[in-house]
Order: structure tokens, then C-alpha cells, then sequence
């Protein structure tokens, strides 16, 4: 008999042993010393909760809205990029997986599965993230596509105009487009499940950016294809660039100061996402969880305050929630649980944090998730 999965680090583990070791470790790393990648966990891990007994918490409500939609949860998948070598159509069976879990997923521009490839698997309406290139008009156009596959909101992301450091990319010749060395090939080898998936997948290399990667004489590192590609000029007046091609649902992500987060609101961006990029670009940058409620007193109702960084429970998201966010986003838990087992693993992490969170509003003594407030942390 094999063990029961029961938590996200199960999924991580199996996830370890499925996925090429290059893709595995691009996932699951982060910048330089990655003292913010360890910074985001021990900051949850710090985070004392108030038991709470006798309160009646047979009927619980986890529902609630995220941009004005309901979801079952406030959680949403967050975008990563070489989501589909993680596990062949990664970003199809995520979207698929959330849309049943009635959360939202939000695909990258830097994913393997483009968005039309998304857009016609899946019925439901997904968010994009756009990253701003040097190629305003190429930029233009992803935007542009994201309105024809009627995504429901566009996440502007604010923290990677230039590359923080991961040494695992470089170490293991992660490059642009995907290549074939004799290394990895023979760790492909090794993981049949992965490589029968990658077999059947719609695509193998990133599928919004045709025409920019194909042209393998200019091979390049992740990193100096980002320096050639993506503008370190941005700066909030290109928001007035975006929001005129760009009517509906407007995100910003990466914003981690409360001086940012004021003009995200000033500039009536409809959420922001509190995001350290998961860790993986300036380190030494604090835990998101550490500076959450600086950034909610800052913008107040303005904005919607989104969260990620660090997520890999229920009682993490309850902490998030406690600390003024309206919703989380999972990056590495959710590619865990696919690199684990596909659309399956998905929903699995969804449903493990679904259940987790559940039990931790019942032992905090919270019926709705909408009341959740800092008055659940404990104090000495
Ligand atoms: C493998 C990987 C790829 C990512 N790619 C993107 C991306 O393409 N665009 C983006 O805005 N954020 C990207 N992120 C950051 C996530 O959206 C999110 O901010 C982060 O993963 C949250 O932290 P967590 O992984 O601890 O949940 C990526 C994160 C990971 C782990
Ligand atoms: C491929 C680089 C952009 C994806 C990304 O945001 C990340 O790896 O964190």
C-alpha cells in the first residue's frame, strides 16, 4: 500500500522524483542566498493563532468574491512561467483544475501552452499576466490577445524588469528556447510519466511568444533573454499605456512597500497583488506575510489588497487572511501538485488547502471567511 498524501509537501516530494531535475529546481529555488525564499516560510511559521473553544462552528462559509466574481475560496492560482514543463499542458489542466475548484488561474506570458491553446481547452474565463517588453507593439499585441480569448483580468506584473538571480537555472542550462543536452536527456529519460505527458502536449516551447524564441543560433540563458526582452524602463505612466488598451479588470503584482501600494491605488489599479516573486528576485526583500499590514493600513479600501508568498496550507492562507488580505495566491504549491500528478495534483493542493483552512477557521472559532480579522493571532 502506498502512503496517503496528505499535505502539500507530500506533493513536493513526488513532484521531486516525476520532474526533470532542471524544471523541479527552477520551481522550487529562488534568487541568490534565498534568504526571502526561507524569510516567507518562517515568517508564517512565527505566526502564533488564538484557539478558540465553544462557539458553535458546525456551518462554515468559505465563499466570497475576488474582483467582484464570487469564488468558493479566496485563493487563485498565481502565473508562472514553464508551467507546461512541469508536467506537459501544465497551464491547461491548472486552469481546468481551478475552474472546478471555482477559483481563478492566471496564465503567464511566459507560458508553454499560449493563450488560445488555454482559451479553447477551457471554458471558463482565466486572468493574464503580462510582462511589458522593450517591443511596446509586441507588447500591445499580448494584451490585445488576452481581450479576443476574453481573459477576466489582466495582472500587470511590477517586480521582473530585471532578473534577480537564481544559480539552479544557470547551474542546470536552463535556457531559452527549452534545449536539449545530453544531461537532461538522459534525466527525461528517467521520468516516464513526465515525458508520456510532455509526448501529448499542445506545446513544448512558450506559446505566446512565437517568432522571439524560435531562432536557436541566439540560444540564450532565462536570464539574458530577459535582459533583451523585457523593459527596465516601466514606470507608472506606462500604466496610462495599458489602461488604454485595457479596459477591463486591472491587477498590479509585486508591489511590497507602502509607498508603491499608495500610488497602485492612486492610479486606481483594481487590486495589487503583496508579492516578493515568491523569492525569487530581490533577496533580502522581507516576508510578504511581514509587511501585509503595512500595505492594508496604506491603501485601506482603495484596492483590493491580494497576497502571495510562501503559501503552502490553509493556516498560511488564514494568516494572510488575518493580516488584511483579501484572497491568496499559490505559485509552488500549486506546480507541486502538477508536477506530482497532473490536473489530479492540482486539485489536490486545492483541496488540501481548501480543507486546512476550514479547520482552522473551526478551531479559531470563525464561520465566515469574510470576518476573518487580526483579532485571530495571538498576542502574549
Ligand atoms: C516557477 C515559477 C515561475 C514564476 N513565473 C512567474 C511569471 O511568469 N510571472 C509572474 O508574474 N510571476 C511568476 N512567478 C511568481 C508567482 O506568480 C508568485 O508570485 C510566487 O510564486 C508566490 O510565491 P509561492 O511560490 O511561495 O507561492 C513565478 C513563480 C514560480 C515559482
Ligand atoms: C522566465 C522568467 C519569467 C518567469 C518568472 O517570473 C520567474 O521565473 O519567476
Amino acid at each position: 500500500m502506498t502512503t496517503p498524501i496528505t499535505n502539500v509537501a507530500d506533493l513536493r516530494e513526488l513532484a521531486k522524483r516525476r520532474v526533470p531535475r532542471a524544471f523541479f529546481e527552477y520551481a522550487d529555488r529562488g534568487s541568490y542566498d534565498e534568504i526571502t525564499l526561507k524569510a516567507n516560510r518562517a515568517a508564517f511559521e512565527r505566526i502564533a493563532l488564538r484557539q478558540r473553544v465553544m462557539c458553535d462552528v458546525d456551518n462554515r462559509s468559505l465563499a466570497t468574491d475576488i474582483l467582484g466574481e464570487p469564488v468558493s475560496m479566496p485563493l487563485a492560482i498565481a502565473p508562472t512561467g514553464l508551467t507546461g514543463l512541469q508536467h506537459g499542458a501544465g497551464e491547461i489542466l491548472g486552469a481546468r483544475a481551478a475552474a472546478k475548484a471555482g477559483i481563478p488561474f492566471c496564465l503567464s506570458t511566459m507560458s508553454i501552452c499560449s493563450i488560445e491553446q488555454v482559451r479553447a481547452a477551457v471554458d471558463t474565463p482565466f486572468w493574464f499576466q503580462v510582462y511589458v517588453m522593450r517591443d511596446r507593439g509586441f507588447t500591445r499585441d499580448l494584451i490585445q490577445r488576452a481581450k479576443a480569448a476574453e481573459c477576466s483580468a489582466l495582472m500587470l506584473t511590477a517586480d521582473l524588469t530585471v532578473q534577480g538571480q537564481r544559480h539552479r537555472e544557470i547551474k542546470n542550462g536552463l535556457s531559452v528556447p527549452p534545449k536539449i543536452t545530453l544531461r537532461n536527456i538522459l534525466d527525461m529519460a528517467s521520468k516516464p510519466r513526465w515525458a508520456w505527458s510532455m509526448l501529448r502536449a499542445p506545446s513544448r516551447s512558450f506559446g505566446n511568444l512565437q517568432g522571439r524564441v524560435e531562432n536557436t543560433d541566439s540560444l540564450s540563458t532565462l536570464a539574458q533573454w530577459i535582459a533583451k526582452q523585457f523593459d527596465p524602463r516601466l514606470n507608472w505612466r506606462d500604466l496610462e499605456w495599458i489602461r488604454a488598451i485595457w479596459p477591463g479588470k486591472l491587477i498590479i503584482k509585486g508591489i511590497l512597500d507602502p509607498h508603491d501600494a499608495r500610488l497602485a491605488a492612486d492610479h486606481g489599479v483594481d487590486a495589487i497583488v503583496v508579492s516578493n516573486h515568491g523569492g525569487r528576485q530581490l533577496d533580502s526583500a522581507p516576508a510578504t506575510i511581514d509587511v501585509l499590514p503595512s500595505i492594508v493600513q496604506a491603501v485601506g479600501d482603495r484596492t483590493q489588497v491580494l497576497f502571495d508568498g510562501g503559501i503552502l496550507s490553509g493556516q498560511d492562507l488564514f494568516k494572510a487572511l488575518a493580516c488584511g488580505a483579501h484572497a491568496g495566491l499559490i505559485g509552488k504549491a500549486f506546480l507541486y501538485g502538477l508536477g506530482a500528478m497532473g490536473e489530479a495534483g492540482v486539485t489536490q493542493t486545492i483541496e488540501l488547502i481548501r480543507r486546512e483552512l476550514s479547520v482552522t477557521m473551526a478551531l479559531t472559532g470563525q464561520t465566515d471567511v469574510r470576518r476573518i480579522t487580526n483579532d485571530v493571532i495571538w498576542r502574549a
